[in-house]
């Protein structure tokens, strides 16, 4: 496959803005956007934090991998995927080889900005302290450090982070 026709995958933290910019992305480039997490609540008929609640995270984690092993392996789409998607080495694999991965990163002083708009939505997060949040994003930066290109976000509307994208994909 070329370049020019392979799924671009956006990558990140939870709340970094991967379903925002994708959504705004495909409009721009007029490609079909696909966001795993809706894929899955599709699926299962009900929201991620019920889904956690009811068949626990394995079961979550089963079907974002079946769902992006999948989806990767079509042409020309737009995909978000799950913040902690990277977590399973076989999805890193699969979006690696079959699609430019872009990854989202910001700050976690400018994360925090975003905490209230994310926590209700967000099981990973749910009875957490700032502290072990902190700790879990420190954590979480090595999955995402195999990438094709990085964005930082820090200070910037989605609007410009997809320019930006616009301008190094292009
Ligand atoms: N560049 C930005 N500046 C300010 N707010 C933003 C920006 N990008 C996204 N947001 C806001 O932050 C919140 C989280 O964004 P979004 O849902 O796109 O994150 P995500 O990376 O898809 O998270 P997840 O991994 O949990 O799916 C939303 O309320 C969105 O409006
Ligand atoms: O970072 C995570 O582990 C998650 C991020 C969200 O996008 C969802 O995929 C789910 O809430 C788990
Ligand atoms: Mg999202």
């Amino acid at each position: 496959m070329s370049n020019k026709n392979k799924s671009i995958v956006l990558i990140g933290f939870m709340g970094v803005g991967k379903t925002t910019v994708s959504k705004r992305l495909s409009e721009k480039l007029n490609r079909e956007f696909i966001d795993i997490d809706e894929e899955i609540e599709k699926e299962f008929n009900i929201p991620i934090p019920e889904i956690f609640q009811k068949f626990g995270e394995k079961v979550f984690r089963d079907k974002e991998k079946e769902l992006i092993t999948r989806i990767t392996k079509q042409e020309s789409k737009i995909i978000s995927v799950g913040g902690g998607a990277f977590l399973q080495n076989d999805i890193k694999n699969e979006c690696l080889t079959n699609c430019t991965v872009i990854y989202l990163n910001i700050s976690f002083e400018n994360w925090k900005d975003r905490l209230s708009l994310i926590i209700d939505s967000r099981p990973v997060l749910q009875g957490k302290t700032i502290e072990e949040m902190e700790g879990l994003f420190n954590k979480r930066k090595a999955i995402y450090s195999d990438h094709h290109l990085q964005i930082e976000v820090d200070h910037k509307n989605p609007e410009e982070v997809v320019n930006e994208i616009l301008l190094k994909v292009e």
